[in-house]
């Protein structure tokens, strides 16, 4: 993996770098993360100085907080602190900056005070931080609401109060934070979930810490540089036949569009040919929007396809069902969504089908086909969105992703990936279809299965990014307007990615 691809820890990897590292750190590491919090502080108050709120917890974040107000303090700038754990519990070192903080003449409140006349110039959230353990009740919830009504600068302290860190969940209530200075590295809940909605801009701090001298990350954040090495321009020699030739089934009564949608997005992502099946009998024989398609019986799809795409509106019959467990038995790339995933979830032959096959599978469910594919629902799901997509590519061997608010991939080797491309304007009938048309396209041109994936997913959201940014959404998308973009994105990356000499 490149260094230059953000490393995410979850709660134990992060407390094993700290083990390592804690003992002989000079500074010691929450010096180093109040003077981070400090710092940034300034940053934020740059053009609005004024008083600070610092809310300190009872355990080690609320010493990042001590920490930071004295720095501010010794700055000579204006700081309140609202404190009122057990001090005879405190951890050694939040211990010690309390002291610290007290030994500086700094002052303690133990409830929230009202805001000054000119209103707070920040608000830091330093009450809990990978150390929560269960939900917020009580005073704490309070101050949390209460907080969240300040229309100032918002600043979490390593991880906004309330949000498990390993899962983006909200415990009780969060802190909304228009900022997030998080410490050492990225954590699965600033990213999916519930975090994203909480984090607000993201800063990585990590603290002068080398972390490849210290652990493997288990996790990273998805970028182009993950797959630049497949960003080649096409040769000039080139015809169709170089760019493979997709197949996509499904598209039954009712759901021609699903099909239809896969089949365009693979061909703006420059498949040589695209064959699609609609089992749908009725369905028409030429897609006049789009009349490039080849539209063919599931037979010659199969029998033709270097790579499959199956289960975009495919229904649940029969039929659906032996073209799933041919395609199964073809040693070729496959994606299976939708319909083709509540089919797998059902039956054990194709699961065993799909267990021994050795060209890849790729699985892209969202939370509720997910939860059918491992017996649970998709409540259990969104609890551990990285655990669930792990078990199922470790269930099924296959290469997963897990979509919604920050997608999840999961890898047979057990590695895991997070997108931040994308946006909830995509939450809208047709967007998985594109998804998987996107996905196929890549896979019949012969990318590794590892690179199409991670690429597809991140092009998705990608092209949803730009068309909001140019006002086209994010209320309001369609899947076919981000099937359009894709391949202005996708032509964009290949530029890029041969420049300067790559
Ligand atoms: N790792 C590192 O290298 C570095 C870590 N650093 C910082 O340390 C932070 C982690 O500190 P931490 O482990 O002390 O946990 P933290 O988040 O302060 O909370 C634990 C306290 O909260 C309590 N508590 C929990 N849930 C609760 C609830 N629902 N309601 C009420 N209470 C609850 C719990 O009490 P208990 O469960 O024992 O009752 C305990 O007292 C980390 O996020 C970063 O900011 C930095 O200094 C840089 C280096
Ligand atoms: N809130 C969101 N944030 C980011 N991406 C989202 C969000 N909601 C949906 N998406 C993306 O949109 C796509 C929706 O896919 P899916 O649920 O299969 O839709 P459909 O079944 O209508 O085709 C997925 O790629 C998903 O990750
Ligand atoms: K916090």
């Amino acid at each position: 993996m490149s260094d230059s691809v953000q490393p995410v820890f979850t709660v134990a990897g992060i407390r094993g770098i700290e083990n390592r590292v804690m003992p002989s750190a000079d500074p010691p590491l929450m010096e180093r993360a109040g003077r981070a919090a400090a710092e940034e502080a300034f940053r934020l108050t740059m053009e609005r100085p004024g008083r600070v709120l610092i809310v300190c917890g009872p355990g080690n974040n609320g010493g990042d907080g001590l920490v930071m107000a004295r720095r501010l303090l010794q700055a000579k700038r204006e700081v309140t602190v609202v404190f009122d754990g057990d001090l005879a519990r405190l951890p050694a070192d939040a211990a010690a900056a309390y002291v610290a903080w007290r030994g500086a003449g700094g002052k303690v409140e133990t409830e929230l005070p009202p805001p000054p006349e000119e209103g707070w110039a920040l608000i830091a959230d330093a009450l809990f931080g990978i150390g929560l353990e269960r939900p917020l009740t009580g005073h704490y919830a309070a101050w949390i609401e209460s907080l969240n009504s300040f229309n100032v600068p918002r600043l979490a302290i390593d991880i906004p109060s309330g949000i498990d860190a390993d899962t983006g969940k909200v415990l009780g209530t969060a802190f909304r934070a228009t900022h997030t200075l998080t410490f050492i590295a990225l954590k699965p809940g600033l990213l999916t979930l519930d975090g994203p909605d909480h984090v607000g801009n993201l800063i990585v701090r990590t603290l002068d810490i080398d972390i490849a001298e210290h652990a493997r990350p288990p996790g990273h954040v998805i970028d182009t540089t993950l797959f630049r090495d497949q960003l080649k321009p096409r040769l000039n020699n080139s015809h169709k036949g170089d760019f493979g030739e997709v197949g996509v089934i499904g598209g039954a009564r009712g759901m021609n569009g699903a099909a239809l949608l896969a089949a365009r997005a693979a061909l703006k992502l420059g498949a040589g040919r695209v064959l699609v099946s609609l089992v749908d009998e009725r369905a028409p024989s030429v897609d006049l929007i789009q009349p490039e398609l080849m539209l063919r019986t599931p037979e010659q799809v199969l029998a033709q396809a270097n790579a499959l795409a199956v289960g975009p509106g495919l229904g649940l019959d029969e039929r659906a069902k032996a073209i799933l467990g041919e395609a199964l038995a073809l040693e070729r790339p496959l994606v299976l969504d939708a319909d083709a995933l509540t089919l797998l979830a059902q039956d054990d032959d194709f699961q065993r089908l799909c267990h021994d096959r050795s060209a890849p599978t790729l699985i892209t469910p969202h939370p509720g086909e997910a939860g059918r594919l491992l017996g649970t629902d998709p409540f259990a799901v969104q609890h551990d969105r990285v655990g669930a997509a792990v078990e199922l590519s470790q269930r099924y061997r296959s290469l997963v992703l897990l979509k919604g608010c920050g997608s999840v991939i999961a890898l047979p080797d057990q590695r895991w990936l997070i997108n931040t491309t994308g946006h909830p304007g995509m939450a809208s009938g047709g967007m998985g279809d594109v998804l998987s048309g996107l996905l196929v396209a890549l896979l019949a041109q012969r990318w590794p299965a590892e690179s199409a994936l991670l690429a597809a997913t991140h092009l998705h959201g990608a092209a949803a990014d730009r068309l909001a940014r140019e006002g086209v959404g994010p209320i309001g998308l369609t899947a076919g307007e981000v099937c359009e973009a894709s391949r202005g994105v996708f032509n964009g990356w290949i530029v890029q990615a041969n420049q300067n000499g790559h």
